[in-house]
C-alpha cells in the first residue's frame, strides 16, 4: 500500500518534471523566434543575450496589432477620395506617408497606448555640435510628441551638449566619440556606431530607432504615423527626378553599385529608420558593404547614402516618407508639400566641414 503510494507519487512528481521541462524547452526554441535575428559572430558572454542553440540576439517583444479604442470618432476613410495631387502607395504596396493621407488623432489612439520606446540616434561631431540645441528644442516640440523619445546624441565634445527642457519619459543619452579627420568618413562611420550602441544598448531599450542628421530643424508634427518595420525617406533634392538621373553608385567595382534601368526612388542618408532588429540588419549590411569597399580602394559616391540605397533597392521598405519629412531649406516651397515638417538648415559648407 505505502509502496504503490510512493511510486504514484514518484510517477506524479517525473511527469510534472516532464511537463514543466518540455514546456521550458518550448519557450526556449520558439518564444524568441519572431523578434530574433542571426548574429553568428557574437560571443555569449558579451553583455548580449544569445541564445547558445539558435545564436540569436533576442529583441524586445512588442505588440504590433493595431488596436483601436472603442467609441473613438474620426472622419469616415474615403476609397475615391483623397489626396490625387499624390502618389500614396509603392509598387510594392507599401505607404508613401503625405498630410492629409493619415488621421493624427487616429494613429496617436492606436501607438500611444503601446508605451512605446523610441530612440534616435543623432551625431554632433566637430563644428556641428553648434546645430544641436535646435535640433533637439525644436524636436521636443515636434517629435513623437507625448512618445518616450530616447535622444542617443554622438559627440566628441561632451561638455558642450545643451541642456534641454524634456518633456516627461523622454532622456538623453550622451556617447563619446572620437572626431575623424573627413566629412564623408564622419558621416559614413554613422553605419557602425549605430550597430554598435544597438548591440550593446538599443536592442534592449527601444521599439523602434529612426537615424537623424544634425542639421535640420522640425517645424510641424512628426509623429507615429511613420512608424514601421523599415522605413525610408525620400531625398528632398530628388523626388521629381527619374532614376537614370539619381546619384547612385554606378561603378560595378562597388558594393553599393546599382545598374542603369534599375532603382525606385532616392533615399537620403539623413533619416532612415523602423524596428530596431530591422535597422540593425540594414546598418550591418551598410557597414559591411562599407568595409569590403574600403577594402577594395573604393568609395562609393556618396559614402553610406549610397549604400543605404542599394540596401533599400533589395530590401524594400516597409513605409517611405514624402519630402515633408525632410525639406530642404534651399529648395523654397514646392506646390506639393502641403506642409514641412523637417528641414535640413542653410548652411556654409565650406566653413562647417572639416576637410572642403
Ligand atoms: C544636400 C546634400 O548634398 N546632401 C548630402 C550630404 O548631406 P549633408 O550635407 O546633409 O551632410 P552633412 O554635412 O550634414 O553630414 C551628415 C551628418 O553627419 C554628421 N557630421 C558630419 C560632419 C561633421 O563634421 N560632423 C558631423 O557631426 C552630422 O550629424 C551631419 O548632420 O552628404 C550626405 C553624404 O554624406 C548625403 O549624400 C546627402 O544627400
Ligand atoms: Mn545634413
Amino acid at each position: 500500500m505505502w509502496f504503490s503510494s510512493f511510486i504514484r507519487r514518484r510517477s506524479l512528481t517525473i511527469f510534472v518534471g516532464i511537463t514543466i521541462l518540455g514546456a521550458a524547452l518550448l519557450v526556449f526554441f520558439f518564444n524568441d523566434k519572431s523578434w530574433s535575428i542571426s548574429l553568428p559572430h557574437v560571443n555569449s558572454d558579451g553583455n548580449i543575450p544569445v541564445c547558445p542553440v539558435q545564436r540569436k540576439v533576442l529583441f524586445r517583444d512588442r505588440n504590433c496589432d493595431l488596436d483601436s479604442p472603442k467609441g473613438l470618432l474620426y472622419k469616415q476613410p474615403g476609397i475615391t477620395l483623397g489626396r490625387c495631387d499624390v502618389v500614396a502607395v509603392t509598387p510594392w504596396s507599401a505607404p508613401i506617408v503625405w498630410e492629409e493621407t493619415f488621421d493624427p488623432v487616429l494613429v496617436d489612439a492606436i501607438y500611444k497606448p503601446k508605451n512605446l520606446t523610441i530612440a534616435t540616434t543623432v551625431f554632433a561631431i566637430g563644428k556641428y555640435i553648434r546645430f544641436l540645441r535646435d535640433f533637439l528644442e525644436t524636436a521636443e516640440k515636434h517629435f513623437m510628441v507625448d512618445f518616450k523619445v530616447h535622444y542617443h546624441i554622438f559627440t566628441d565634445q561632451l561638455q558642450d551638449v545643451p541642456a534641454v527642457d524634456l518633456a516627461a519619459g523622454r532622456k538623453i543619452f550622451v556617447h563619446q566619440v572620437p572626431k575623424l579627420k573627413r566629412w564623408q568618413d564622419i558621416s559614413a562611420s554613422r553605419m557602425q556606431m549605430i550597430q554598435t550602441i544597438i548591440e550593446e544598448q538599443l536592442y534592449r531599450e527601444a521599439d523602434y530607432i529612426y537615424c537623424q542628421d544634425v542639421d535640420a530643424k522640425f517645424h510641424f508634427r512628426w509623429g507615429a504615423e511613420t512608424l514601421d518595420r523599415l522605413v525610408g525617406q525620400i531625398h528632398p533634392w530628388f523626388y521629381d527626378l527619374g532614376r537614370d538621373q539619381f546619384t547612385y553608385e554606378r561603378r560595378p567595382e562597388s558594393t553599393a553599385y546599382i545598374p542603369p534601368g534599375e532603382g525606385d526612388f532616392y533615399y537620403i542618408g539623413a533619416m532612415f529608420g523602423g524596428r530596431v532588429e530591422e535597422v540593425y540588419k540594414l546598418v550591418k549590411s551598410c557597414h559591411e558593404n562599407l568595409e569590403a569597399d574600403k577594402a577594395n580602394g573604393i568609395e562609393a559616391a556618396w559614402q553610406e547614402e549610397s549604400h543605404l540605397n542599394w540596401y533599400l533597392l533589395y530590401n524594400k521598405p516597409s513605409k517611405i516618407l514624402s519630402p515633408e519629412y525632410l525639406w530642404d531649406d534651399l529648395r523654397g516651397k514646392a506646390n506639393v508639400m502641403k506642409v514641412v515638417r523637417l528641414s535640413h538648415i542653410l548652411k556654409n559648407y565650406a566653413e562647417v566641414r572639416e576637410n572642403t
